[in-house]
This record gives structure tokens, C-alpha cells and sequence, in this order.
């Protein structure tokens, strides 16, 4: 069975549909990505905006994860292409301008928090300065000398956002940064993301609580590994004619499966040669 995204049932957006009216970060043309017996990524092609937030957004399960992996070149793709920064994903030369922050922090449990900070950072060049500057930009200017392994889920995966952080990434690709974080938190972590957009840097952050997707200037609408539409805020409020971002998520979801009902890759792939 072929795995083909599904048509959308809408009528194209007049301009811009992406919001990258500016030069382009990433591309990702026909991508298509196997795991296990699954095709988890079906003909995904997108292009992400210099300076812009890129939000991905999608259930779980949607391959939100995997198409994370596969911009930063840690995914084996099956079909397609990806181009970070005008070079092949994964490439060495894009080391020092491309952060990705997992879903599980990578952070030493024996060092301080401000040690494992100073850590990254030493690898990019900065110094004692950055790496409180990216704590207090974090909320963690407070618990600088605490070792990691005492602190609470939401305050160890804000230093390892602080140790992406810290080295200036061109690109700054961010796996559910807001999860587990309280209100006040998450609305002080998205000023910080739009400071940074401000300044230049290119994120990509995932999430599938849809309330966050109006942070976004541009939206990746993945379902079972296929990219729905991408498309602004404002945009799929319109389509959706609904302020509430995950209603109109919704309908879109809806309006494509009655469209081309059963064309979910999740649900269509089986057999065939898996890659890891
Ligand atoms: N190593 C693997 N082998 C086989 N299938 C996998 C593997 N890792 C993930 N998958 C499957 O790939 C699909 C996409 O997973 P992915 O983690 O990319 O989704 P996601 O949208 O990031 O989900 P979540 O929001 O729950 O993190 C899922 O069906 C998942 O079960």
C-alpha cells in the first residue's frame, strides 16, 4: 500500500501559505521516513522560515519527534531530502549552528546547574556571563550552584533548554519545551523564544497543546506522519472559522478525512523493509 499525504480540502491560501515570505532555514522535500514496520513520516515537504517560530503541532504519535530528528540528521530517512542551513541535515559543518533539546534532557545529574551550563558553553566559546545570562533567561538564576540531580522534572529540562541555549545556536530546534512547566513558566519561556526569533535565531518547537500554536508565526499540522497544511495561526483560524486553535485544528483534521478517508500512514503502513 503507498502512503500518500492527503489532498487538502481546501482551497489554497491566496499568498504566503507558510509565512516564510523570507530566506528559507530548512527544506524538506518528499521526506519520507520508515520505523520499525511503519512509515511514520509520509512525503513531508515543508520549508521553514529564517528567524521565524515554527511550530510543530500534532497528536501524539503524529511524528512530530521524527521529523525533529531528521532536520538535526539523527533520523535514517528512507526517501527525500532535508537542507539545514544551505547543507545536507546532519552535517558536520552545521555542529555549532544547529541546538536540539530532546525530550529527555541531557543534562549531568552531578554537576551544578551553572557546571553543566559552563560545560556546554565552553564547547561554543562562551563564557561564565553567557551561561548566567541564559540561566536567569531560563528562570534559573536562583538555583545556579544546586547540583542537577536536586532538582524537580521542570526545572532539569530547563537546563538542558539553558545548555542549548548557551551556545547561540543559528537554528534551535526544541522538542516540547513547555512540557510539565507551570502557566507563568511556559508564558515567560515563549517571550524568551520570541526574543530570540527577534534577534535571528530560527526555532522549531513542537508541542501538541494547541493554545501554544498562537505563539507561532508559521504552523507544521502533522497527523499520523503526514503534514496536513502548513499555514499561520491566523490562517487556520480562518479555515477552521474558529478562535479556538485546537477546534480548527480540528475540523481540519475532520474536512481531510472525509477528503481521503483512510490515508492516515499510521494506520496504512505495514510490511515493506524498516529502517531504524
Ligand atoms: N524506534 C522506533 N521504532 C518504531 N516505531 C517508532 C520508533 N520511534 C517512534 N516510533 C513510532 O513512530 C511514530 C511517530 O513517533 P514520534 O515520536 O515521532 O511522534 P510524536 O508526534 O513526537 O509523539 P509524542 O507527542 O507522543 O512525542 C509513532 O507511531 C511511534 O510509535
Amino acid at each position: 500500500m503507498s502512503h500518500r499525504a492527503a489532498a487538502p480540502p481546501f482551497a489554497p491560501v491566496p499568498a504566503d501559505p507558510s509565512g516564510a515570505s523570507g530566506p528559507i532555514s530548512v527544506s524538506v522535500d518528499a521526506l519520507r521516513v520508515r520505523r520499525g514496520k511503519s512509515t511514520v513520516l509520509a512525503n513531508i515537504t515543508a520549508s521553514i522560515p529564517n528567524g521565524r517560530i515554527t511550530g510543530l503541532l500534532g497528536p501524539s504519535g503524529s511524528g512530530k519527534t521524527t521529523l525533529m530528528r531528521a532536520l538535526v540528521g539523527v533520523q535514517k530517512i528512507t526517501a527525500g531530502t532535508v537542507t539545514v542551513l544551505g547543507r545536507p541535515a546532519g552535517d558536520p559543518r552545521n555542529r555549532h549552528d544547529v541546538g536540539y533539546v530532546t525530550q529527555a534532557p541531557s543534562v549531568y545529574r552531578d554537576l551544578t546547574v551553572l557546571d553543566n551550563v559552563r560545560y556546554f558553553g565552553a564547547v561554543h566559546g562562551a563564557g561564565r556571563d553567557d551561561a548566567q545570562a541564559v540561566l536567569a533567561a531560563v528562570g534559573l538564576a536562583g538555583l545556579a550552584k544546586r547540583k542537577a540531580s536536586d532538582l524537580s522534572g521542570g526545572q532539569f529540562s530547563r537546563v538542558s533548554l539553558a545548555c542549548a541555549l548557551v551556545g547561540k545556536p543559528k537554528l534551535l530546534v526544541l522538542d516540547e519545551p513547555t512540557v510539565g512547566l507551570d502557566p507563568v513558566l511556559r508564558a515567560d519561556l515563549w517571550e524568551q523564544f520570541r526574543g530570540m526569533a527577534e534577534e535571528g535565531t530560527t526555532l522549531i518547537i513542537s508541542s501538541h497543546v494547541m493554545e501554544e500554536a498562537g505563539h507561532c508565526d508559521t504552523l507544521l499540522l502533522l497527523r499520523d506522519g503526514m503534514l496536513l497544511e502548513q499555514l499561520t495561526p491566523a490562517q487556520l483560524r480562518k479555515r477552521g472559522e474558529t478562535e479556538d486553535l485546537e477546534l480548527a485544528f480540528l475540523r481540519l483534521i475532520k474536512a481531510a478525512e472525509s477528503a481521503a478517508p483512510g490515508t492516515g500512514a499510521g494506520t496504512a503502513a505495514t510490511g515493506g523493509k524498516a529502517d531504524s
